[in-house]
């Protein structure tokens, strides 16, 4: 079985958007995990646009209720800013069980590139250690290429999550590519396994592309978001239209 990580900032992205705690994310947490969710992934950025430090606590509290995996995502080279005090250190403090190091800038408006180790990996080793020797599984967000791989098992890496946004993309326009993309996914995965590294994969999987995706060798988790929010509303908006206007009509 793939395990499924419910990615929550965007249900923190809504409550954002007015003062206040609603849509409450822990709640919603919650819900992912009643549903069957296996875990729950945020990516708080230094901006604090959705995921706050404060969630990141609430959420870790939960996990650790209800005994499933946390993950938290995020940029290890981005210090303290205003109110953020930074990934490294929120991750120390609450402790998740893996935390996904992802090369983002501060003001990216998503993850969309994988690591570069050959530029990145000695200041990336320390970090990896430092969260090891904390307890906290570190996986390293990774575009399919095998010679990169290869580097994130030599600075220390437990997994990797292959950067799934070209491959979704491909899919969507029903391009020829899929197959090609899918295959260098394929390739990249045994490679990891054979390393002995764990296989994550996310960004942007959704209903449609996963029921390709999912047959990545070794695939043990996927963490989504974007998609499944989007499907959250599709699916539940007819029902809120309904009780809507059920209610108007004064019943
Ligand atoms: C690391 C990754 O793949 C991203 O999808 C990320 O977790 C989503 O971040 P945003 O919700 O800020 O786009
Ligand atoms: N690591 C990917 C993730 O957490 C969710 O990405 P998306 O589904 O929001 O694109």
């Amino acid at each position: 079985m793939i395990d499924l990580s419910v990615n929550l900032n965007k249900i923190a992205l809504i409550r954002n958007s007015r003062e206040g705690n609603y849509p409450d994310v822990v709640a919603h947490g919650r819900t992912c995990l009643d549903a069957g969710a296996n875990g729950i992934t945020v990516h708080p950025r230094p901006d604090q646009r959705h995921i706050r430090p404060g969630d990141v606590r609430d959420l870790a509290a939960l996990c650790a209720a209800r005994n499933v995996e946390f993950n938290v995502e995020g940029n290890p080279f981005a210090g303290a800013t205003g109110t953020y005090p930074g990934l490294l250190p929120l991750v120390l403090e609450t402790q998740p069980q893996q935390c996904t190091l992802v090369p983002d800038s501060n003001d990216q408006l998503t993850s969309d590139h994988g690591f570069d180790l050959t530029r990145d990996g000695a200041r990336l080793e320390p970090i990896i250690q430092q969260l090891k020797d904390a307890g906290v599984r570190v996986s390293l967000f990774m575009d399919p290429d095998k010679a990169q791989i290869t580097l994130a098992k030599a600075v220390g890496a437990d997994r990797i999550e292959l950067y799934t946004g070209p491959f979704a993309e491909a899919v969507t326009q029903q391009s020829s590519e899929v197959e090609r993309i899918f295959a260098e996914h394929c390739a990249a995965a045994e490679h990891a396994l054979q390393l002995g590294l764990g296989v994550n994969a996310g960004h942007d999987l959704n209903l449609i592309n996963l029921r390709r995706y999912r047959n990545l060798p070794g695939l043990q988790e996927v963490s989504i978001g974007h998609a499944l929010t989007v499907d959250a509303i599709s699916m539940g908006l007819s029902n809120a239209v309904a009780a809507y206007v059920t209610c108007l009509a004064g019943e």
